[in-house]
């Protein structure tokens, strides 16, 4: 019997990351979190694991636009389809500079593990364009996304392929593909994108949908560990929608929010950051920045992650949390609403802590969730309330993390290997009962 480190040696020989997509360091997470999970769960077949480390589909696509001075710019967009083995492909489109094929091939992965976690019927997708959205204007984001729609056009579709929002990317963007898709099939097709405007078919609830599922997660936790909302504080990477988000429910609870920060900078305040004014502040901000917020020290980045409180919640890029900087964190809970925030070796670290993880894959799935629902209205043409669509989300939300810590205390696992094998799991028996590798 191989120990687990010399087990992990083996299995990297056995399921090396794919070429294709090997340069980018979160592929490289992905497939090495895969790896985890085949050494805990040695049942799932060797051969479904290696195909569950290349994605189904993956397209390039170049993506020119008249830019607003004139000269037309091309851009690079990918759409990558992990699985399809449950149902329609699923997730988000990300606008951001960093985008390149292995990030949305590794963020695709994610999906299928999230979706099969909360037991949607969607495998996992993740699309993206290598832009910063901050440096357009709407005209250049709105030429940008119908093209980008026209090229991806062959491989998407209600019951193919849904997109959402994800980082740099929002309610208009779907507005746009929506109507771009609608126009080429030549009937008003809702159901092709989630995280829509509620007027156009979108689902109420689901731009907050991923911050509230955070924050379900969190209460779960702070149960466990006997901690009270009203006794704890919080620290937020990110203020988009995710963090700003997370942050607003997390004060309705009396959470003090402590800092919060961008890519600009942070800002701290030990007695209480006023999270509705930031908010405000933020949005009226021109690159819709935390930084300079009245009545709040600025503080280095660099020293967010490690500013002392109960629950820190990373909302914003993958790989923050290494192992240069997991030994000082401060918090009690590590709850992951960015995708990949952590990286293998922080995760060894972390589990010789007693932080209690709370695993993306599980934390940030409201927005999918919602989604779902969304998706099922627009199919059924049939709209639910804003209680109906909460009170549901916080049912399948409590109901996963139950399952997760229930495997995890089982099999000893950490949080994170407990769900990522639940996801990986139900992906492998789907595709065993089918007989085949769809
Ligand atoms: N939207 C959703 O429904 C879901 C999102 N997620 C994940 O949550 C995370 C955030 O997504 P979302 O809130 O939608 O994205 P947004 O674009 O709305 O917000 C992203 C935030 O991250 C900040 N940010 C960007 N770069 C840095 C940096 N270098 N350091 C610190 N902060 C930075 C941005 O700041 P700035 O504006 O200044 O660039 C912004 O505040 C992503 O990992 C995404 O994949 C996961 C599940 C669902
Ligand atoms: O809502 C969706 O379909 C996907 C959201 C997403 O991209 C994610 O969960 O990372």
């Amino acid at each position: 019997m191989a120990t687990p480190a010399v087990a992990t040696k083996l299995l990297e020989s056995k399921y090396p990351p794919v070429t294709l997509f090997s340069s980018s360091p979160t592929y490289q997470m992905a497939c090495q979190q895969l790896r985890v999970v085949a050494e805990a769960m040695p049942d799932i077949p060797a051969d479904i694991i290696e195909r569950l480390t290349i994605p189904k589909r993956s397209l390039v696509v170049a993506v020119p636009i008249r830019m607003d001075d004139g000269h037309v710019h091309t851009f690079v967009g990918f759409r990558v389809q992990h699985s399809l083995t449950s149902g329609a492909s699923k997730g988000g489109l990300r606008y951001a500079p960093h985008v390149d094929l292995g990030e949305v091939a590794a963020l695709s992965m994610w999906m299928s593990w999230k979706c099969g976690i909360m037991n949607l019927p969607f495998g996992g997708a993740k699309g993206g364009i290598a832009c910063d959205p901050s440096l357009l204007s709407v005209g250049e984001k709105e030429r940008l996304t119908r093209r980008f729609t026209e090229e991806v056009q062959t491989i998407i579709g209600p019951r193919t392929d849904v997109m959402a929002p994800d980082m740099g990317t929002d309610e208009q963007t779907m507005a746009w593909i929506y109507d771009t898709y609608s126009m080429k099939v030549g009937y008003a097709c809702p159901e092709i994108v989630t995280g829509k405007p509620v007027d156009l078919g979108g689902c109420v609830g689901r731009r907050e949908a991923t911050g509230r599922g955070v924050v379900y997660c969190i209460l779960e936790a702070l149960k466990e560990l006997d901690l009270r909302p009203e006794q704890s504080t919080a620290v937020i990477q990110g203020f988009g929608n995710v963090g700003s988000v997370t942050s607003e429910e997390l004060v309705k609870l009396g959470v003090k929010i402590v800092a919060v920060g961008d890519r600009y900078g942070a800002v701290r305040d030990l007695h209480g950051l006023d999270i509705p004014a930031l908010v405000k502040y933020a949005a009226a901000h021109p690159q819709k920045s935390v930084v300079n917020f009245p009545d709040a020290e600025a503080i280095d980045p660099a020293e967010l992650l490690a500013t002392p409180c109960t629950i820190l919640v990373p909302a914003a890029l993958e790989r923050v949390i290494t192992a240069e900087n997991a030994g000082k964190l401060k918090c009690r809970i590590l709850a992951e609403g960015a995708n990949g925030p952590t990286t293998p070796d922080a995760d060894a670290i972390l589990a010789k802590t007693d932080i209690y993880v709370i695993p993306d894959v599980l934390c940030n799935a409201g927005g999918v969730t919602v989604s779902y629902f969304e998706w099922v209205q627009d199919l059924q043409q049939f709209m639910w309330s804003e209680q109906q669509v909460n009170e549901k989300l916080h049912e399948l939300m409590v109901a996963s993390f139950n399952k997760v810590r229930k495997l995890a205390r089982d099999r000893n696992l950490t949080n994170r290997t407990a769900a990522l094998s639940l996801g990986v799991l139900k992906v492998a028996l789907e595709k065993q009962k089918r007989g085949l590798f769809p």
